[in-house]
């Protein structure tokens, strides 16, 4: 969305229109400069408005020509004297791609700030955020990465979810874009393409990379008093002059392209020059198709990123994503680098430092792919660029044209794709059941959950219930509009305790700080889909928790699916449960349910009369007050039904709100008397260690529930086998 700068700012900028002569002229909107406005990061993406983006221009001046076919508007461009246009850093919002950033020189001690970063010799400016961000030190994927990446080499890396993929080829395309010297007027010639699956994991990848991009102050606190890191010996490896913006300019330009937001601003972007390019692959080719600029841009890049590589085939990019890689192929055969090509130079003559560098990375890659994914097992690419196309992941990875004779497989996946800080569990239940588990669960283990299911309907028709229950609940699915579904995945970021029920969607590549669980309410598709719903939580070293709500007709696909990663399904244990308490939230499902039905009735009820009105209206007819109010046709409800339906539905919220009221108690507690019956809970009270619904049962979380349940199994099957071992020593 785009929008003139506010009333303040123009007033100024009238007093300072006579002081400037025009520069270029346009005769519509779409040529002007205009400018990113940056939000407060804590609107988020969502904005309390909805709006997505603002753009904003400064410096234009509005004209009326008379022509022979009318009067026509224009745009002149002012070219203002340097004095005058200097912005004050208070309102530098300048947008991406904008040149002057050459400022003043700064450094970073690494060696004593951030010892275990030290030995990359990275720019200066990328350990200043580092630091700041408090990462002290690499994840192993990217310790293991980094080294490879900096020597020029071609990477397919593969690590468990949440381990900090994005930034093991973030830092390499940041570094090398930082460490170029670059004049302040020189348009931005794009360095870097990252693929990425969804509109929100590109965004995800942009904002993760935007956070490395901008200067950050400068100042911060140490445990020993504050270091101004500006005034620290060098020890980083780039030149440390062509970084520093005064103004808080990007230092890296990095631009998003996917769907849901407007193609024209987006090709705007494109044309003010950016280095880093993060994209879904079907809008990516459709602005592409018709940018011959793009397309020698993405010829001449210096890296490539696949981020969640294997998605991209299912996520229904195959054609887009062939026709995207084909432009990174490298046309004629006499390019094609031989075994023997050396080390440092590639068949076009090309020094490492200037050819392309590809990274392909996810979580999930098949071994037998990733032996592929070398250099000997891929397809030779002929003149023309085209083979047969195919549908698999394998065709299209082969089709990657690595520079390198032999790209660097990491592999640090952990065995059965099982992140060693997440605790799984499960729950065997009918289907029938599944909500009232799913409550108990919610109820009895407060907490970030993002519930995943299979399809949209499950999702439309969980939302209201757990509404009407009092959960805080947003849905995410393809079928709502994206501005919906950033607004809701913000709300589930933010609220504490939020529920987010999505399908498949959501199960790649986000990163949503603290995610406490994720709870499979419908088997994953996959093996990987599982892997990768499960990485949800339990990222960055973080403790998380995944639960399996299995039906009886599931059970199979889930062996199948646990033996496919080397599993057995007695691997995962049950979810210990008061069972007691199950009977009184099905009847609160059961109301619920009951509302919704009621409430879905009127809606419909609505929907059919407004349709009949506006109908009616639209064809300049007049309708009957009979046929508005009253039925003679017998489908049609009377007044007297609606007002009986609503007033049925306000009886059982009535009902349903007076049984959300009442405590549950746990087996063996009375409310009454708290010191006695077969557990009594004064000295829970006391310590505070109460559960706030669920009288009776301690403040817990589930991975520990699931440890000690498991302990005690463990000790009485001992116990039963010490047992049974008797009983046959006697009976010998
Ligand atoms: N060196 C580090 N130290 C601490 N936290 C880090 C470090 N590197 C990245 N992180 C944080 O870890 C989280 C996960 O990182 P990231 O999203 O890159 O993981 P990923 O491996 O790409 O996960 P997925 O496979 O699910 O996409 C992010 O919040 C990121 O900010």
């Amino acid at each position: 969305m785009a929008a003139l700068s506010n009333a303040k700012r123009k007033s100024r900028q009238q007093s300072r229109l006579s002081c400037k002569k025009v520069k270029l002229q346009y005769a519509s909107l779409d040529g002007l400069p205009w400018k990113s406005v940056s939000r407060p990061v804590e609107t988020g993406l969502d904005g309390d408005d909805g709006i997505l983006e603002l753009e904003e221009v400064d410096d234009v001046e509005i004209v009326y020509e008379e022509t022979d076919g009318g009067r026509v508007v224009k745009f002149n461009v002012l070219e203002v004297p340097d004095n005058i246009n200097k912005p004050s850093s208070a309102d530098g919002k300048a947008a991406a791609g904008e040149g002057s950033h050459l400022a003043p020189a700064f450094s970073f001690d690494s060696a004593t700030l951030l010892p275990k970063w030290h030995t990359f010799n990275l720019h200066p400016h990328l350990l200043q955020v580092l630091h700041k961000q408090t990462f002290t030190s690499p994840t192993p994927i990217q310790s293991q990465a980094l080294p490879f990446a900096f020597s020029g080499r071609d990477i397919v890396g593969v690590a468990e979810t949440g381990s900090g993929k994005t930034l093991a080829y973030g830092l390499p395309i940041l570094h090398h874009i930082l460490a170029q010297p670059r004049p302040a007027t020189q348009k931005r010639k794009l360095q870097a393409l990252i693929l990425a699956p969804t509109r929100e994991l590109a965004l995800q990848v942009s904002d993760h990379l935007n956070a490395f991009s901008r200067i950050v102050d400068t100042t911060v606190k140490e445990e020993h008093g504050e270091v101004n890191l500006s005034n620290v010996k060098s020890k980083g490896r780039a030149p440390a002059s062509s970084t520093q913006d005064a103004q808080g300019l990007p230092l890296v330009s990095i631009a998003v392209l996917v769907g849901g937001m407007s193609a024209q601003k987006q090709r705007r972007l494109l044309d003010r020059g950016i280095d880093v390019l993060i994209a879904t692959p079907g809008r990516l080719w459709d602005i592409i198709e018709e940018d011959e600029l793009l397309v020698q841009q993405v010829r001449n890049m210096r890296f490539l990123v696949l981020d969640e590589a294997d998605r991209m085939i299912e996520a229904g990019h195959f054609a887009e994503m062939d026709n995207i890689l084909r432009l990174t192929v490298r046309q004629s055969k006499e390019d094609e680098i031989e075994p023997e090509a050396t080390a440092q130079e590639d068949g076009q003559g090309m020094s490492r430092e200037d050819r392309l560098q590809t990274f392909v990375f996810s979580a999930t890659l098949s071994k037998d792919l990733q032996r592929n994914l070398k250099r000997r097992s891929r397809p030779k690419v002929g003149r023309t660029g085209k083979s047969k196309p195919s549908s698999t992941l394998d065709d299209l990875l082969l089709r990657l044209d690595f520079r390198d004779p032999e790209p660097e497989v990491i592999d640090i996946s952990p065995e059965g794709g099982v992140v060693s800080t997440l605790q799984e569990s499960k729950i065997e239940c009918l289907s029938a059941d599944k909500d009232t588990y799913l409550y108990y669960f919610l109820l009895r283990y407060p907490g970030r959950s993002l519930v995943f299911l299979s399809a949209i309907d499950g999702i439309r028709r969980l939302t209201p219930l757990m509404e009407l229950l009092n959960l805080k609940v947003f849905p995410l699915h393809s079928q709502l509009e994206q501005r919906q579904r950033l607004k809701n995945l913000d709300r589930f970021k933010t609220i504490p305790n939020a529920i987010l029920l999505a399908t498949d969607i959501a199960a790649r590549g986000l990163d949503i700080p603290a995610v406490d669980h994720v709870i499979h309410y419908q088997i994953p598709r996959s093996a990987d889909n599982f892997i990768h719903r499960n990485g949800r939580t339990a990222r960055a070293m973080r403790q998380g928790f995944s639960l399996l709500m299995c039906a009886p007709d599931e059970r199979r696909v889930v062996r199948a699916l646990l033996s496919s990663l080397g599993r057995h399904d007695s691997d995962i244990p049950e979810l210990p449960m008061e069972l007691t308490l199950l009977d009184n939230l099905k009847g609160r499902i059961h109301l619920a349910r009951q509302i919704d039905s009621q409430q879905h009735k009127v809606k419909k009820q609505n929907h059919e009369r407004n349709w009949l009105k506006e109908t009616a209206e639209a064809m300049e007819i007049e309708i009957d007050s009979d046929i508005m109010s009253g039925p003679e046709d017998e489908n049609k409800p009377s007044k007297y039904q609606r007002k009986r339906v609503g007033t049925k539905t306000a009886t059982l919220k009535a009902e349903l709100e007076e049984m959300l009221s009442r405590p549950l108690l746990a087996r063996g507690v009375s409310a009454r008397y708290i010191t006695s019956g077969s557990r009594p809970i004064a000295d829970d009270i006391v310590s505070g260690n109460v559960h706030q619904t669920m009288l009776g049962l301690k403040q817990t979380d589930a991975g520990s529930d699931v440890i000690v349940a498991k302990k005690k199994r463990l000790t009485v099957n001992k116990k039963e086998n010490q047992e049974v071992g008797e009983w046959a020593g006697l009976g010998s």
